[in-house]
């Protein structure tokens, strides 16, 4: 199969081809920083984080490029909330950013334009349509002539003489409007006001609008026709819109091949975000105490994963609660290989330590891990359906954790060991291309889960490494027993931390501990 892609400028799902074989240039809006990142946010960046690590599965060169938003109102009215300085904010914030999607495991783009270092190429910009006649001078602003560009509405559907007819009235006025030939017309640059930043041009001191920027650093970086724009389903209109007015009527180039939009997480059917102060931060969901136990960055992705990139998502704490679930599944097959790589024939032996990174070829022969592959990418193939790709993984992630449950209870497993070694790659390296990976959530105890309620109602076998007895071990059953029972009680309690305690010191007594249905456990060394 080929990749598809739903293109939102011709409404239906195309069949993705590069400008230029084998690379693809993606840009995507990136944030205003003014704020940490919320649900929203790590929802738009996980799922452009995966398109780009297929993209790259898929043998592309990629090229990714994301803007920081650095000059805005929102970002001027934070400082004087605060008395410092839109600099102070924004480097803050940018700081955070960085922070909060390392641990989603988002790649960092190639590159990072900012607003404040793209103000050669935004004035340059500008010039060019005022040269056309798309741009016009008024009152110590500039702005965009919105009836001369042929094309504007193609993007969003939406009608100029419809808009207008809507809009009758209701924004002629005072202040910007009165400037202004259209109603529609927007602002390019804007003339300065007392005591904000300002920058020199040849309109006057002032400050770029908002659309320039995108427009500016696509030219900049990418050049005047790039594969791929990404961003929020809320960006089509006005903010897509007029960076293709901008961009097309400045070069005579499509700016873009494909559109891509991901659907809002909503709150109680409403877009979270930052303005309408309905948020929850990725940091607060990952740091602060949750009603039901602790949420991993990894559940968090895969809970984002779990639904198609163009719908939008409620997030509850029900939903996330399966995501945690559901990610200890996939979490501890991930482990499985570096537990138990036991059998010498298979050449995958006790001291040869399975480190993933680079993982041995896969052994695309075998016909499970050639229709793991195939079904995975016919998934995401079709217009990047995640829900399909994760189908997959789970699979072979039950598959494993069936063969790991016998290893523990000492028995065979079903698999001969080549395909057990096998199917383990393949899930580790498939859920890689998702950004599902190991050593992304500080909860994470190499040994073993952390000790939090997903595990409570997960009756799976634990995962630890299959331990022998230790030769001289002196500690009696009796007193197992009372760690066993105390850290039930912690459990019991919601004290995770005594809990996680108590389970640590178990395992470094080489205890495994098999949790019940009911809340009872059962034992053995
Ligand atoms: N609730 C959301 N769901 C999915 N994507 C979102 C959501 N909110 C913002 N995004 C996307 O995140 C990117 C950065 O958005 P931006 O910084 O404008 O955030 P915002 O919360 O909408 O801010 P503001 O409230 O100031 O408009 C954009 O691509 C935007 O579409
Ligand atoms: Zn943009």
């Amino acid at each position: 199969m080929a990749l598809t892609l739903y293109n939102s400028l011709t409404r239906r799902k195309e069949l993705f081809q590069p400008l230029v074989a084998d690379r693809v240039s993606l840009y995507c809006c990136g944030v205003t920083v003014y704020d940490y990142c919320h649900l929203g946010h790590a929802r738009s960046y996980v799922v452009w984080d995966t398109l780009r690590r297929y993209l790259r599965w898929r043998g592309y060169g990629v090229r990714y490029v994301q803007n920081f938003t650095d000059i805005d109102d929102k970002i001027l009215n934070r400082a004087r909330q605060e008395g410092s300085t839109m600099d102070a904010v924004s480097e803050r914030y940018t700081a955070a950013y960085f922070e909060d999607m390392a641990r989603l495991n988002i790649l960092e783009a190639d590159e990072y334009p900012r607003a404040t270092h793209t103000l050669d190429g935004i004035k340059r910009l500008i010039h060019d349509l005022e040269q056309k006649g798309y741009a016009y001078a008024a009152g110590g602003d500039v702005y965009y002539r919105v009836e001369k560009f042929q094309g504007y509405g193609k993007l969003s559907g939406r009608k100029l003489s419809d808009l207008q007819a809507g809009a009758s009235g209701r924004l002629a006025g005072d202040g910007e409007d009165s400037k202004k030939e259209n109603p529609f017309d927007f602002a390019l640059w804007k003339g300065a006001k007392p005591e904000e930043p300002a920058w020199e041009s040849p309109w006057g001191s002032g400050r770029p609008g908002w659309h320039i920027e995108c427009s500016a650093m696509v030219r900049d970086r990418l050049g005047d026709s790039i594969d791929i724009h990404m961003g929020g389903a809320d960006l089509v209109f006005p903010h897509h819109e007029n960076e293709i007015a901008q961009s097309e009527a400045a070069t005579g180039h499509p700016l873009a091949r494909y559109w891509l939009h991901n659907g809002m997480v909503n709150v109680g059917g409403e877009k979270m975000s930052k303005s309408l102060g309905n948020f929850t931060t990725i940091r607060a969901l990952l740091d602060e105490p949750q009603p039901d136990g602790p949420v991993s960055a990894m559940a968090l992705r895969l809970f984002i994963l779990q639904a198609h990139y163009r719908k939008p998502i409620d997030l509850t704490p029900e939903a996330l609660q399966s995501a945690g679930n559901s990610w200890l599944t996939l979490r501890r097959a991930l482990e499985f290989g570096h537990h138990y790589h036991y059998n010498p024939a298979s050449g995958w032996h006790p001291g040869d330590s399975p480190d993933p990174s680079p993982l041995p070829d896969l052994d695309r022969t075998l016909p499970e891990v050639a229709t793991a592959i195939a079904d995975f990418e016919a998934g995401l193939d079709d217009d990047l359906n995640t829900p399909v790709a994760l189908a997959v993984l789970f699979r072979l992630a039950k598959a494993i954790g069936r063969d790991r449950n016998r290893l523990t209870h000492g028995e065979q497993p079903l698999e001969d060991p080549q395909q057990l070694q096998q199917n383990w790659q393949v899930l580790v390296t498939l859920a890689a291309v998702l950004g599902l990976e190991l050593g992304y959530d500080p909860a994470e105890n190499p040994d073993g889960p952390a000790d939090h309620p997903a595990e409570a109602t997960d009756q799976d076998a634990p995962t630890g490494k299959a331990s022998a007895p230790e030769p001289g071990e002196t500690v009696s059953d009796a007193e197992i027993q009372g760690l066993i029972e105390a850290r039930q009680t912690a459990r019991h309690n919601k004290d995770w931390a005594e809990a996680d305690r108590l389970r640590a010191k178990l395992q470094a007594l080489k205890v495994t501990v098999i949790d019940q249905p009911g809340g009872d456990s059962r034992w053995y060394r």
